[in-house]
């Protein structure tokens, strides 16, 4: 039995290793940390299953998920395999220049075999003190569309003018839309008109953690003459800082001295500001005082543009046709849509085939039939209503009794958690209704399911089911 994850073996044959592995995942760890440091890693897998080789795209995830989940994965392989499973992480071969040989690569699996990772490493850059910064995410490399203009035209006012509007600039939207590369951007621009600028990049749990240290080793006094001396500080993820006291107050402290210099601060986050939940008012406050923009999922002709481009960064040419193909299918974001093509292009190399839509529907014939099985918002709707036994109407109706209200609220929470929809998107669903209220729904069924076993098992049932 391991412990925190179910004891049942799933079927190895049935899709790859590694898939079962991160779907179990999936359901053990909370989404937020899943689609943060789970979804985006790939894997290859040696032809005797004895051995799975994840590549980490940069050397601070690589730590962090040797530390938190690492042995969690081992436990799970081997559950799965029905013996052990030695997991190796490795850095993906692009970390940085001084890396010379490339990850290890022990899989025959064609899918996995030859994938290039798309995601490029993170590298110190060259003119300036260590700043975490990726030179490749740059705005040249971002693909402009109507989905990301607004974010991107503040991103680069920032860049251009340090210090001046826009401070604190506050960039958010849904997993792998290109938060991450909009705030590298920034940093990019920045260094290459004023090399000597003091710039850090960093993840909101690497900031915890430095917070952490600093507690311990009683050094605060360095922690804070290295973050109160930055021109710019771009901070990723800040939904981390949830319940995270003494962060908040050293961020808060942080901030303040910050913006008094001048100096400015672009922080992401997976919410608007005052969506974030358990972070202080004072601290949401400040976070919305500058300007604050969406970046949502990108829209078809978007989509298709960044395919080819990212092929044409791979040397590889995509057919208009086989990218509006893949466009098509694969909707939810940007990553996704690079996993995708990852996947094209090993296929194509592997079997020596010139892409085409027919080789496309080939190399993701397990996606698609993901994609066939996707869950919609009114799907949901009806799996609540029959199982609450009331009427799918009440879902959009005004009705406010408990025996309705409540059922509308659980399948408020399920949309949130089971769909790419924005809280928006899905109130105009549920008759119009303000995101406000899907917020509070979504808040009280999260809180409630901790602390109802009742309720939790109702809700995993109804995913469940929901997933097929
Ligand atoms: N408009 C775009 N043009 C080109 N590449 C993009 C674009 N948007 C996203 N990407 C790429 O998609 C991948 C995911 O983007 P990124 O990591 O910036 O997402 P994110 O919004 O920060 O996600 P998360 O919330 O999971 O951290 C990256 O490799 C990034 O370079």
């Amino acid at each position: 039995m391991i412990e925190g994850t179910s004891s049942a073996r799933l079927p190895a044959h049935a899709t790859s290793l590694w898939q079962s592995c991160i779907e179990q995942l999936a359901q053990d760890i909370p989404e937020q940390q899943f689609n943060t440091w789970i979804r985006p890693l790939s894997a290859t897998v040696a032809d005797d299953r004895t051995k799975v080789v994840v590549a980490v795209a940069n050397r601070f995830k690589l730590d962090w998920i040797r530390a938190q989940y690492a042995a969690r994965i081992s436990a799970l392989l081997e559950n799965i395999q029905g013996h052990p499973v030695v997991l190796e992480l490795a850095l993906t071969p692009r970390e940085g220049p001084s890396r010379t040989s490339p990850a290890p690569r022990v899989s025959q699996d064609p899918l996995l075999a030859e994938v290039p990772d798309l995601a490029p490493a993170e590298v110190v850059h060259p003119s300036g003190p260590k700043t975490r910064l990726n030179l490749a995410l740059t705005f040249g490399s971002l693909v402009e569309g109507s989905a990301n203009r607004m974010a991107r035209a503040a991103a680069m006012h920032v860049a251009g003018s340090l210090g001046q509007l826009y401070n604190p600039l506050f960039i958010y939207g849904g997993v792998g839309l290109g938060k991450t590369h909009l705030v590298h951007a920034i940093g990019n621009h920045l260094l290459s008109d004023r090399p000597n600028a003091k710039v850090l990049y960093i993840h909101a749990e690497q900031f915890v953690s430095d917070v952490v240290k600093a507690y311990q080793r009683k050094t605060f006094d360095e922690f804070k003459e290295r973050y109160h001396s930055l021109d710019l500080l771009l901070i990723d993820d800040v939904q981390f800082f949830a319940n995270k006291e003494r962060t908040q107050e050293e961020f808060f402290n942080a901030f303040e001295a910050l913006l008094a210099k001048k100096s400015h601060i672009v922080l992401t986050s997976d919410t608007y500001p005052k969506g974030l939940a358990d972070i202080h008012e004072r601290l949401v406050s400040r976070f919305d005082s500058g300007l604050t923009v969406a970046i949502e999922p990108p829209e078809l002709e978007m989509r298709v543009a960044i395919l080819i481009n990212k092929a044409a960064l791979e040397n590889a040419v995509m057919p208009e046709e086989v990218a509006f193909f893949v466009a098509k299918n694969v909707r939810s974001n940007v990553r996704e849509l690079e996993g995708a093509l990852r996947k094209i292009l090993a296929y194509s190399r592997f079997n020596q085939k010139e892409i085409s839509i027919q080789l496309a529907r080939e190399a993701l014939r397990d996606l698609l039939s993901i994609q066939n099985r996707q869950i919609s918002v009114e799907n949901i709707q009806k799996t609540v209503a029959d199982f609450y036994k009331i009427k799918v109407a009440d879902m959009y109706s005004k009705k406010r009794p408990a025996s309705i209200a409540r059922p509308r609220q659980i399948a408020m929470f399920l949309a949130k958690e089971l769909t790419q929809k924005s809280l928006p998107e899905i109130g105009e669903l549920f008759g119009g209704r303000d995101h406000t209220t899907v917020l509070h729904a979504v808040r009280k069924i999260g809180a409630e399911r901790q602390q109802n076993t009742e309720l939790n098992q109702q809700l995993h049932v109804l995913e469940q089911t929901l997933k097929g």
